[in-house]
Parts: structure tokens; sequence; C-alpha cells
């Protein structure tokens, strides 16, 4: 961890997410030993200054819900325009023929894209391992981009001759995903404050996965002081199966198989009723809203005026980007704001209800207490955002500005208060290397 001493300097407004949600103007943020030291105007340094004169500085956004590995299959030509399930079954056997180069190098492009959308912390659901590819490829790409990463090892094992969705091909056995989750537990998870890593187990969706595995999966999480994460009431398909196949809605599934408290959170949940909302709310299970996702694949629009009133955690998720297909996590945050206002009026969420949904929100999801504000004591991840750019031009709010205006890439972005991203480029990996790797590998599936 830097020691070294870091100033962002005068910025325009410093968005804290602390207690009293207090935004500075010509404000300061000093980073010391990977957390920040001190928030305020003029504070005094000897150590690099970077100077934020026009900028908004913000927490660092914290992302929820991806599937890294598929920004290796974007804009797919026949799951451009399909619901869910179909939209699935076109790319199952595509990703089917990845490998541990493909989950790495992919890794790679999607968390670059989060970092300049910035993202400082990410969680990630890799569900299928074809070829030798394992969590481990992810969790190596994830330490050279420099992201804080929370990846979950998911799962299938319900194919279609058992009733499932995916193809027999692409399901493991119960017995060797239960072992593989405690050997990436015990090998990757760090509980302690201020990790870079922390695993969580996640079956991937009752649609390709028995109850067994639920239940089984939820004691292993429990027993080793993990979180667990799956896909939850996403569209009218998925409730549909639900009612078939368990004869109950998703809320009641969760609740039986022990998939609903604290250390709990569901991705979508589009389709959640009211009385799922109240015991998410009551349990304090999370949440990972997919704005883009949702309207990509026809899904809805999720209740999130609702859940928030109920004190359901919610939290932003770019979902993977072969039903984004963008990776921008900041451009999540706008169309979070966006959606609800469809549904409910221009009054329903404001900008900086969804920047504490993408910031704080995020954080409590994932169970971060040391994230997702900028007050002293907390983990050192900083978003700089220059609003001096031609998209914000004739703005009287620079916080409003963020997400009513833009830009769309930050100017500057620190982890743990190492820089990642500096004046909007990657320091950490050699990012035009990288894509013309992941450009190649594309092809490579293309042919
Ligand atoms: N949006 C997504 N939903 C899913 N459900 C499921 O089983 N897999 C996926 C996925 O990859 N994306």
């Amino acid at each position: 961890m830097p020691e070294k001493e870091i100033q962002i300097r005068g910025a325009a407004a410093v968005v804290t997410m602390d207690g009293a949600r207090r935004e500075i103007s010509g404000g300061d943020v000093l980073l010391r030993g990977g957390v920040v030291a001190a928030v305020g105007q003029g504070l005094a340094t000897t150590g690099e200054v970077v100077e934020a004169a026009g900028c908004v500085v913000t927490p660092g956004l914290v992302n929820t819900h991806h599937h890294l590995y598929q920004t290796l299959t974007r804009a797919v030509p026949g799951g451009q325009d399909a619901l869910l399930f179909g939209w699935l079954k076109t790319l199952y056997p595509i990703w089917g023929r990845f490998g541990p180069e493909e989950m790495f190098v992919s890794a790679q492009v999607g968390l670059a894209e989060l970092a300049l959308s910035g993202c400082t912390m990410t969680s990630d659901h890799l569900y299928l391992f074809p070829n030798g590819a394992r969590l481990d490829d992810t969790i190596a790409a994830a330490a050279e981009v420099g992201l804080r990463f929370h990846p979950t090892r998911g799962a299938m094992s319900i194919g279609e001759s058992a009733g499932g969705l995916p193809p027999d091909a692409l399901v493991e056995r119960e017995a060797a995903i239960l072992e593989d989750c405690i050997r990436v537990v015990d090998a990757f998870h760090d509980p302690r404050e201020g990790a870079m890593v922390r695993v969580g187990l996640a079956p991937c969706s009752p649609f390709s996965v028995s109850r067994e595995l639920m239940r089984d999966a939820a004691v292993l999480a429990r027993d080793k002081g993990v979180m667990l994460h799956t896909h939850l009431a996403e569209n009218d398909e998925d409730i549909a199966y639900s009612l078939a196949q368990f004869g109950c809605r998703p809320g009641q599934y969760a609740e039986d198989l022990g998939w609903t408290g604290a250390d709990v959170w569901h991705a979508h949940c589009v389709k959640l009723d009211g009385s799922e909302i109240e015991l998410f709310g009551r349990s304090g299970t999370g949440v990972a809203h997919c704005p883009c996702s949702n309207c990509r694949l026809g899904s809805g629009i999720a209740p999130v005026r609702a859940m928030r009133d109920a004190g359901v955690k919610v939290g932003l998720g770019v979902d993977g980007s072969a039903s984004n297909d963008a990776g921008s996590l900041i451009g999540e945050a706008r169309q979070a704001m966006l959606l609800q206002r469809v549904a409910k009026g221009a009054d329903a969420m404001g900008v900086r209800e969804a920047l504490e949904i993408a910031t704080l929100g995020g954080a409590r999801v994932l169970g971060r207490d040391d994230c997702g504000s900028l007050e002293p004591g907390k983990r050192a991840d900083v978003a700089v955002w220059d609003m001096t750019g031609v998209e914000a031009a004739g703005s009287w709010d620079p916080v409003g500005a963020l997400l009513l205006c833009g830009p769309a890439r930050v100017r500057h972005l620190f982890v743990e208060g190492r820089q990642v991203v500096r004046d909007g480029a990657m320091v950490t990996i050699d990012l035009p290397r990288v894509v013309e790797r992941q450009n190649r590998l594309a092809a490579r599936l293309m042919g």
C-alpha cells in the first residue's frame, strides 16, 4: 500500500457521501496509506498534488453485477433482438468455446472499461468453466488492472436434458462445483478491512441449477463467511419458470433455500412484487440493479423507487457486456435515474440519489463498510471527473451536470490510493495491446 501522500486539490465539488451528504466547494481530498486521510478545504500536504480545478470528485463507483467474460461476445447478431432465454441459448455454444486466455483477456477489457467510467470496485459472476477456465483467470486479470475485485464462483448444474436452459455440455457436477468453491475461497478470499479480493458463491439462476445446489451453496457460504449472489426475477420468462418448476414465486424460492439476508444480493429483480420487496427490505437482502441490460433484453423496469422506499439495499450493475453491451458504470447511473422517471415521473429519482446508489449503495450491497464514501479512514477509492469539456459547458451545478450532461470518462481514478487512470488513460495495463489481443480472440471465435 502506498505510504506517499496524494492530495486531490481544489475541486469544483467533492461529493463525500458522508452521513450529512456534504458537498464541498473548492474541496481537497488527502490520500495516505491506502485510506482517505482528510477531506476539506485548504488542506496542507508535502506529497504529490493532483490539481482538480473544474472537476467533481466522487467516491469510486461500485459495480455489483457483471459477467466480464462476455466482453468477447458483444453485439452478436443472433442475440441482438432476443429476450433473455433466447439470447442465452444463442450465446451458450459460443461461450462453450472459451478457455483460460479468453477469460483473462475479456476480463481485462471489461475491467479497464469500468475503470475509465469511474468504477473502483466490481463484482463478477463467472458461471461457466469450459476448457480449463477457472475463476483464477479473472482474479489474475483484476490484480493487473488494479480494481478492488469481488469475483463470485458461479455454476450451472441442470442442463437441457434435465429441464434446465443450458446445454448439457456446459454444466458441471454439483460435487465438483462445491469442491471448487471451497478451493477458491480458501485460496483468494480476504475478509480483512481494505481487502482487494473477496470471493462469493453464485449458482447461476433458478433455471440452471438445482434446489439442492442452491441450499448447499448457502450452507457453505455461511460456513466460510462469504457472500451469496445469483440472478433472480429477471423477466416474465423467469417468473413463469419459477411458478411451473417450483410452484412459487422467486422471493419464496429464495427464502425457502436460505437465500435472503445481509450476506445475499440478487441481480436484476425486475419482477419483484410488493411482498418480495418487503421481504428483501426486512431481511437486509441486496439488489444489483442493471438498467441498461434490462432495457436491452426487454426485461422491464425494476421497481427501484419502491425498493428504496422499503429500505432495500440497491447497487448498480452494468451486467455482462453481451447484454448491455457497454460497461460504463457512470452511464448506468444516468440510465437508472432516467428509467425511474419513465416509470414514476420526473421527480422519482434525482442525480444525487442515483450517485448514492452508484457509490455507497453498491458498497453496502457488497458488504463493504470500508468503501463508498470520502471520509477519513475509508479506503482511498476516488474518481475525479473533468467538468470543463464541451459536454458540460454552460452547466449551473457541477454535481447535477455529472449525470445530466457528462462526461462519460474519468480524468483520474485511484484505488487503495494507487492511480489506475491518469488523464483519461489506463496506467496499470497497456490497453491498446489488450484491445488488440481481445479483437484477435473475437475473430477466432467468429471464424
Ligand atoms: N442478464 C443475464 N441474465 C442471466 N441469467 C442467466 O442464467 N445468465 C445470465 C446472463 O449471463 N445475463
